[in-house]
């Protein structure tokens, strides 16, 4: 690969003996991985069978998923390339946790923190790109992420509305994203030998916005998939030197080799944190910090928010819904109206006011001249076992499904909504009518 004038020549001074070795890894293919979705009621039913687990997480696979596969159209799996699977492994947010991910598009750190939180807890995807935001939330839906909102606001906004309010912040940074290289050509067209620093600005805002909402005893973790110092020891030291936050050692007995703080300002502690090296990991390499507020978390205190709830007329149809279609007690959360949808939105809220959120929970469909219209996100947050009615398509059907076309079930009288599964795995809604199902595939998601 030819990589951008000035950056071997960097990495030749800061390596030594070392440099030719990483050097040599922009000529080599990029790695590709995936995590299996414990939200799901069987994880491992994917087809695993030429796939190695990434030995440092916990749902992680080397490989590449087809997106047209039914394991990925129904939230079984996420693509996440083996590196960026550390963070979430060192993040590990326990279940019930209130967790800010700062700047979380597409969401593969997203749906990393929602597996370690089994659907309990509160858990905010910010994303600063509205464009983005909406791609985080349908990547949140179709991995079932029920205790998640999805908000679109740049940091300084959110750390005015929420002063010390979350037990755990995640900042995988904007970056120059020189592991990325491989994969991606516009990164290395970017690159120039100031281009770390530019970046080194942004990033020590976004992470003084993120201390100002972390709450004391809190847990910060910071990221990034590129190699530069000053964007990765050099904003540990910062936040070293001007917040309460203490480096937590990450454990470098394996694939994690320590940073290097005389790439910074030589503070011993900064060794806590660590890199994976595309030269010795298999992975395009990442930065890794876990760093901890003093103190002890204090109790979540919930916002007292004036959220629209349904009208009398909105909850019958809702119920009639529901009843007809679900088990009893298939969704939780708050019920919640935004515009003419339905949302369950999570417990443990903090206040919402001056907050611009995006996703308010889990959709549950529109209401639409008195009539309920289920949203298409039930079909991967519920488990099959929520509905009364589900529809098992052949794999020749399921690829015309997804394109949009009926199918016939002539055995099945009446009119109802049912889940369509493939390989017993929900991925789409159908309203039978006398034996056909009428496709409720959104006109967006067809292929
Ligand atoms: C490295 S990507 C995040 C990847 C994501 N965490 C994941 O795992 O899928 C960084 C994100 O930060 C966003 N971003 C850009 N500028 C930002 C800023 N000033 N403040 C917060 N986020 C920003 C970008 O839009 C981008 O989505």
């Amino acid at each position: 690969m030819k990589l951008p004038d000035g950056f071997a020549d960097k990495y030749r001074r800061l390596l030594g003996a070392e440099a030719d070795g990483f050097l040599a890894t922009f000529d080599e293919p990029a790695t590709s991985g995936f995590r299996v979705n414990p939200l799901r009621p069987d994880p491992t039913d994917v087809n695993l069978s030429l796939s190695e687990p990434i030995p440092y997480s916990e749902w992680g696979y080397y490989g590449k998923v087809d997106g047209n596969a039914v394991d990925h159209v129904s939230g079984y799996v996420y693509s996440q390339e083996p590196s960026a699977q550390m963070v979430g492994a060192v993040a590990s947010p326990q279940p019930g946790m209130r967790v800010l991910d700062l700047c979380a598009a597409p969401g593969g750190k997203s749906t990393h923190l929602a597996s370690a939180m089994r659907g309990q807890g509160l858990l905010v995807s910010n994303e600063i790109n509205a464009g983005r935001a909406r791609v985080l939330s349908s990547n949140l839906e179709r991995f079932g992420v029920a205790n998640a909102i999805v908000t679109n606001n740049d940091p300084d906004t959110l750390a005015k509305a929420w002063p010390e309010t979350f037990d755990m912040i995640l900042v995988d940074a904007p970056c120059s994203g020189e592991g990325m290289f491989r994969k991606d050509h516009d990164a290395v067209q970017y690159w120039t030998p100031t281009y770390n620093d530019e970046c080194a600005a942004r990033q020590r805002d976004i992470v003084a916005a993120a201390f100002k909402m972390l709450a004391p005893g809190g847990t910060l973790v910071y990221s990034t998939c590129t190699f530069a110092p000053e964007e990765d020891e050099q904003i540990v030291a910062w936040l070293l030197d001007n917040t309460d936050l203490a480096v937590v050692p990450l454990d470098h007995a394996g694939v994690l080799a320590p940073a290097r703080p005389e790439w910074a300002d030589g503070n011993p502690a900064i060794a806590g944190a660590g890199r994976l090296w595309p030269q010795s990991h298999r992975g395009e390499g990442h930065f890794v910090a876990r760093l901890q507020r003093p103190g002890k978390l204090p109790e979540h205190v919930p916002g007292r928010n004036r959220l629209q709830t349904p009208t009398a007329e909105q909850r019958t149809l809702w119920s009639d819904f529901a009843d007809y279609t679900l088990v009893a007690d298939a969704v939780t959360g708050d019920l919640a109206v935004f515009g003419d949808y339905l949302y369950a939105m999570p417990h443990d809220l903090p206040r919402l006011k001056g907050v611009r959120v995006t996703h308010p929970g889990l959709q549950l469909g529109e209401f639409k001249k008195r009539r309920f219209v289920p949203s298409h996100s039930l079909a991967t947050a519920l488990p099959p076992a929520s509905f009364h009615t589900t529809v098992e398509l052949t794999d020749a059907e399921f690829g015309r499904y997804r394109h949009g076309e009926t199918v016939r079930r002539p055995d099945i009288d009446g009119r109802h909504f049912a889940l369509i599964t493939n390989q017993g795995k929900g991925f789409a809604l159908g309203h039978l009518v006398n034996g056909t199902v009428k496709n409720l595939v959104p006109k967006g998601l067809r292929v």
